[in-house]
C-alpha cells in the first residue's frame, strides 16, 4: 500500500523526516510518534501536496512526486485541525467533495447520504457545521475523506479534542472503516495505547526517524511480562536486588521500573517473558537465592512499555530520551502501564 524508502524533508531549521524507509500493508496501521515526530509532514509528502528533500515514496504503486493527482484520487485524507465550513450542512459540504472527487451529482448525494449515516450523523447533517460538537466535527472530517470510496484513507489525529467516550467511539469507526468496506486505513496518535485496540500494525517514528514497525500483537502480546516479588531473608537484605542481578547474569531483561509491593514488602520486579522457559528460570533462580515467592504473575505488555526495557532486543532501534519521556506519559494515561490481564 505505502513504500517509503530513505525518505527526508528538512526545512530550514529542522529535520522533520530522516532517511525514512518504512513498507506498510492492507489493514489498520498506526502512526505513532511525540508532537512533531513528522506524522503530518508525511502524510503531506504521501498525498503528494508537498516534496520531500530527498528519498523515494510510492502509495498504491503510483509515486508521490509525478502521480500526486492520481494518488489524491483513490486516498482519502482526514486532516488534523478544523478545517470545516461553519456556514454550510455537513450534507451540503460532504456533496461538494463528493462532486470535486468527481461523482455525478445523484451518486455525490446517495454516497454523501450513506456516509454520513455511517459515521453516525442523522438528522443533524441538516443544520450549519458552525453549531456542531468536537465529536461530530470529527465525524464530518471522517465522511468527506471516506465519500468518494477510496482505496485507502490517511486519518490525521482523529481523536484529537475528544473525550474518552467520543475517543472509543472514533476508535470502534475507524476500525469499521476497515472491516465494512475493505478501506485500509493509515491513522495517526501520540497516544501509544489508543492505537493497540485499533491497528492491525503499528509504526512508531521519532525525530522523523523509524523507531519501530511491527504488528501490534508482536508489541502487546509474543513479549509478555512477568511480575516477580520475593521475600528478604538473613543472606539476602534486599531480595529484589539479589533476584535482579542473578537473573541478569543469566541474560533475562528486566525493566528500569519496578513497582511497590504491599506495605513493608519488597519491590515487584517486571521481568521480560520470552517463552514458558523465562517462568522456570526465574523459580529456579529464586529457590536457588533461597528467598520466599510471594507472587509471580504475568502482565499484558503496553506498547509504550517496549520504550522503557533496560536492555533494548538488538532488532530494535533505541529510542531516544525524548521518546522515552514520551513513552512515560502515554504509560500514565493509561493507568501507568500496570493494569494486567
Ligand atoms: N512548513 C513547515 N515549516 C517549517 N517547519 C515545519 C513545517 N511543517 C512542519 N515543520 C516542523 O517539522 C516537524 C514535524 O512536524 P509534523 O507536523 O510533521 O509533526 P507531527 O508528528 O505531525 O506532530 P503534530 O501532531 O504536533 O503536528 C516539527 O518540528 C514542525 O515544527
Amino acid at each position: 500500500m505505502i513504500a517509503t524508502e530513505s525518505l527526508s524533508k528538512r526545512f530550514p531549521r529542522v529535520t522533520a523526516l530522516d532517511r525514512l524507509s518504512v513498507d506498510i500493508g492492507p489493514g489498520v496501521t498506526g502512526l505513532v510518534g511525540a508532537n512533531g515526530a513528522g506524522k503530518s509532514t508525511l502524510i503531506k509528502i504521501l498525498l503528494g501536496l508537498a516534496p520531500a528533500t530527498e528519498g523515494r515514496a510510492q502509495v498504491l504503486g503510483l509515486d508521490v512526486a509525478t502521480q500526486g493527482g492520481e494518488i489524491r484520487e483513490r486516498v482519502g485524507y482526514m486532516p488534523e485541525h478544523d478545517c470545516l465550513p461553519p456556514d454550510v450542512s455537513a450534507t451540503e459540504f460532504v456533496v461538494h467533495m463528493a462532486r470535486m472527487a468527481g461523482l455525478p451529482a445523484t451518486a455525490a448525494r446517495e454516497r454523501t447520504a450513506d456516509t454520513l449515516r455511517h459515521v453516525g450523523l442523522y438528522e443533524e447533517r441538516y443544520r450549519p457545521i458552525g453549531g456542531y460538537s468536537t465529536g461530530m466535527k470529527q465525524r464530518v472530517k471522517l465522511a468527506q475523506a471516506l465519500v468518494h470510496d477510496p482505496q485507502l484513507v490517511f486519518l490525521d489525529e482523529p481523536t484529537n479534542g475528544l473525550d474518552p467516550v467520543g475517543r472509543d467511539e472514533m476508535l470502534g469507526l475507524i476500525r469499521r472503516v476497515h472491516t465494512d468496506f475493505g478501506i485500509s486505513v493509515l491513522v495517526t496518535s501520540h497516544l501509544l495505547g489508543e492505537l493497540e485496540r485499533t491497528c492491525d500494525h503499528v509504526v512508531v517514528i521519532d525525530g522523523g526517524a523509524l523507531l519501530r514497525s511491527s504488528s501490534t500483537s508482536d508489541f502487546t502480546q509474543t513479549m509478555g511480562t512477568l511480575a516477580v516479588e520475593v521475600t528478604d531473608t538473613d543472606q539476602h537484605a534486599d531480595g529484589s536486588q539479589a533476584l535482579r542481578q542473578a537473573l541478569q547474569e543469566q541474560g533475562i531483561t528486566l525493566h528500569a521500573r519496578v513497582e511497590e509491593g504491599l506495605p513493608g514488602a519488597g519491590h515487584i520486579l517486571l521481568i521480560e517473558a520470552t517463552g514458558e522457559e523465562t517462568y522456570d528460570v526465574v523459580r529456579d533462580t529464586v529457590a536457588g537465592l533461597g528467598l520466599g515467592l510471594v507472587r509471580m504473575e504475568q502482565r499484558r505488555h503496553h506498547i509504550a512499555e517496549v520504550f522503557r526495557t533496560e536492555q533494548q532486543p538488538e532488532q530494535q532501534e533505541p529510542a531516544s530520551e525524548r521518546a522515552q519521556a514520551w513513552a512515560a506519559t502515554a504509560a500514565a494515561q493509561q493507568g501507568g502501564g500496570r493494569d494486567g490481564s
